[in-house]
C-alpha cells in the first residue's frame, strides 16, 4: 500500500489530502485565506498567504494521518487556474498580490486587443475566448503597473507563474520554475495545438519570454520538495489545473465523458480525446491532463460564480450562518416563487462572455422571503451549468449521456436534483467528491509507478448517488426559458 499527497490550492481555501493508492481519503486539512477586493471587479490573494496556508495544511494532513514524508510515494499539486503571480527570482518575494482569475481589471486591454482584430487569432492558437479571465492580460498589467517590473523582467530577474508554479518554486526552495500543460493552456500565451509558448502571442501581449516557466506533462517527475518543509524530501510528480485534475480524478478518460465541478465557480469539462474541438457555442478548448507525449483536449464551460453565491448569502445577505444551511433554507419553500437569481457578480462567463455584467435578482414580490432567494440562488447555479451542457451538446461529436459531479457545493442534493431535472440526464455523485485532489494524486502516482495505467484508475471510481431527472421536459424547458429571459435583462443583446 502506498500513500499519495494532494495539495489542492483553491480559490476559497487551501487544502491537502492524504490518499491511499486505493483512492480512499486517509486525512485532510483545510484553511481559508483572505480575499482582497481592492476595487469593484478586482480580486486579489496574498501569494505568501497562499503558500503558507498550503504548507500548513500539508503538515496538518500528514500529522492527522499519523505518517511522515518517508511514507509518501509522491505528491501532486492542483490549483485555482489563471491566477497570476510574479516574484523575484533572487528572493522569492512576490512583487504584487496574486491577481485572481475572477479579476476584471484588464477589460480595457481585452477591448483593445479585440479592436486590433486579434480575438480570432488568439482563439485559434489558444482555444480561449479573449477575456480578462486568463493570465496573460493580468501579467501584462503587473509588468506595466509595478515600478521597474518591465525592465527587471527583461533582465531575467522576475518569474511568472500560475499557482502551481508558485507552490512548486516554494516547495523546492526556488530550484524549480515549472508548470504543466493544463495550466499553461490557461495563460493565453500557450499554443495548444503545437504545445509551446507562442512567440506571436508573447509579442501581442507584450510579455518577455524570460519570465516564463518550463512546461511538462501533468504526470511527470518534476523534482523533490526541500526537506525543511515536510520533514523529508517528497517527489513532486503531478501538476494540474484544478478543473482538468477533476476530469482526471473523475476517471473521465474516454471522449464523450463529462464532469461538472461546483466550487467557487462551476466548471464543466468534456473529454474530446486527442481532437481539439472548435466550439461554435461559446465554449473554450483546453489542454486536458497529459501523462505522456500524447496531447489530450477538453471542451470547457466556465461559470464564474457558482458556490460563491452561497457565500454571498452567508456573508453579504446574512441569510444563513454557514453554507451547509442553504439546503434546508431553500428546501423550506416548494419553489423560488417566481424569483430568478442571476449571480453574475464578476461578469458572465461561458457561454455568454459579458465581462461587465452585474448580478440581478428578478421577479421579487411582496411574498418573497429569504428562502425564495436562497432557492433561486441554488437554481441560478444549476441554470448556468445547464446552459453549458446545452452548448456542449451542440458542439460535441458524441452525445453526453450522464454528468459526473464534484466540488464543495455538490454536497447539496437539492441543487443536484434540480440540475438533473433541467438537464434531462442522470447526475452522478461519486463516493469521493474530492476528485480535484484525487486527480493530482493519481497523476503523481502514475509518474512514480504506483499505478500502471488509466484503466486501473477508472476501475477505482465508485458512485455514491445517482440523481435521475424527474421533471417533465416541457416544464424543464419553460424553466430554461425563464432563465434566458433573465439573462437578456442582465445583458440586453
Ligand atoms: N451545502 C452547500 N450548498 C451549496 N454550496 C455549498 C455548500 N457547501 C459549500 N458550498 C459552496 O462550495 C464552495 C466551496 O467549494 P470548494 O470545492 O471547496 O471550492 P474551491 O475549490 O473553489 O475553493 C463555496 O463557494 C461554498 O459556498
Ligand atoms: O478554485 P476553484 O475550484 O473555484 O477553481 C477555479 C478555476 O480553476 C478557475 O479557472
Amino acid at each position: 500500500m502506498a500513500y499519495l499527497l494532494a495539495l489542492d490550492q483553491g480559490t476559497s481555501s487551501s487544502r491537502t489530502i492524504v490518499f491511499r493508492d486505493s483512492g480512499e481519503i486517509v486525512a485532510s486539512a483545510q484553511q481559508e485565506f483572505t480575499q482582497h477586493f481592492p476595487q469593484p471587479g478586482w480580486v486579489e490573494h496574498d501569494a505568501q498567504e497562499l503558500w503558507s496556508s498550503q504548507l500548513a495544511t500539508a503538515r496538518a494532513a500528514l500529522a492527522k494521518a499519523g505518517i511522515n514524508a518517508a511514507d509518501i510515494a509522491a505528491l501532486g499539486i492542483t490549483n485555482q487556474r489563471e491566477t497570476t503571480v510574479v516574484w523575484e527570482r533572487a528572493t522569492g518575494r512576490p512583487i504584487f498580490n496574486a491577481i485572481v482569475w475572477q479579476d476584471r481589471r484588464t477589460e480595457a486591454l481585452c477591448d483593445r486587443l479585440r479592436a486590433d482584430g486579434l480575438a480570432e487569432a488568439i482563439r485559434r492558437k489558444t482555444g480561449l475566448i479573449l477575456d480578462p479571465y486568463f493570465s496573460a492580460t493580468k501579467l501584462n498589467w503587473i509588468l506595466n503597473h509595478v515600478d521597474g517590473a518591465r525592465a527587471r523582467a527583461a533582465r531575467g530577474e522576475l518569474a511568472f507563474g500560475t499557482v502551481d508554479s508558485w507552490l512548486a518554486w516554494n516547495l523546492t526552495g526556488g530550484r524549480l520554475h515549472v508548470t504543466d500543460v493544463s495550466n499553461a493552456a490557461r495563460t493565453m500565451l500557450w499554443n495548444i495545438h503545437e504545445g509551446c509558448w507562442d512567440q506571436e502571442l508573447l509579442a501581442w501581449l507584450d510579455i518577455p519570454p524570460e519570465v516564463l516557466p518550463e512546461v511538462h506533462p501533468s504526470s511527470h517527475q518534476y523534482g523533490s520538495t526541500d526537506p525543511q518543509w515536510l520533514g523529508g524530501a517528497v517527489p513532486i510528480a503531478g501538476l494540474a489545473g484544478d478543473q482538468q485534475s477533476a476530469l482526471f480524478g473523475q476517471a473521465c478518460f474516454e471522449p464523450g465523458m463529462a464532469k461538472n465541478t461546483y466550487g467557487t465557480g462551476c466548471f464543466m469539462l468534456l473529454n474530446t480525446g486527442t481532437q481539439c474541438a472548435d466550439s461554435q457555442h461559446g465554449l473554450i478548448s483546453t489542454a486536458a491532463c497529459q501523462s505522456d507525449a500524447t496531447r489530450h483536449y477538453a471542451l470547457e464551460g466556465s461559470v464564474f460564480v457558482g458556490g460563491a453565491v452561497v457565500q454571498w448569502l452567508r456573508d453579504g445577505l446574512k441569510a444563513i450562518n454557514s453554507t451547509a444551511e442553504v439546503e434546508a433554507l431553500a428546501g423550506s419553500v416548494p419553489d423560488s416563487g417566481g424569483v430568478v437569481f442571476v449571480p453574475s457578480f464578476t461578469g458572465l462567463g461561458a457561454p455568454y462572455w459579458v465581462p461587465s455584467a452585474k448580478g440581478a435578482i428578478l421577479g421579487l414580490s411582496r411574498g418573497t422571503t429569504q428562502a425564495h432567494i436562497a432557492r433561486a440562488a441554488l437554481e441560478g447555479i444549476a441554470f448556468q451549468s445547464a446552459a453549458l451542457l446545452q452548448a456542449m451538446m451542440r458542439d460535441a461529436a458524441t452525445p453526453i449521456t450522464e454528468l459526473r459531479v464534484d466540488g464543495g457545493a455538490c454536497a447539496n442534493s437539492l441543487l443536484l436534483q434540480f440540475q438533473a431535472d433541467l438537464l434531462g440526464i442522470p447526475v452522478l455523485r461519486p463516493q469521493v467528491t474530492e476528485t480535484t485532489a484525487l486527480g493530482a494524486a493519481y497523476l503523481a502516482g502514475l509518474a512514480t509507478g504506483v499505478y500502471r495505467n488509466r484503466e486501473q484508475l477508472a476501475a477505482q471510481w465508485r458512485v455514491e448517488r445517482v440523481f435521475e431527472p424527474t421533471m417533465d421536459r416541457a416544464q424543464a424547458q419553460e424553466r430554461m426559458h425563464s432563465w434566458e429571459r433573465a439573462i437578456s435583462q442582465v445583458h440586453p443583446a
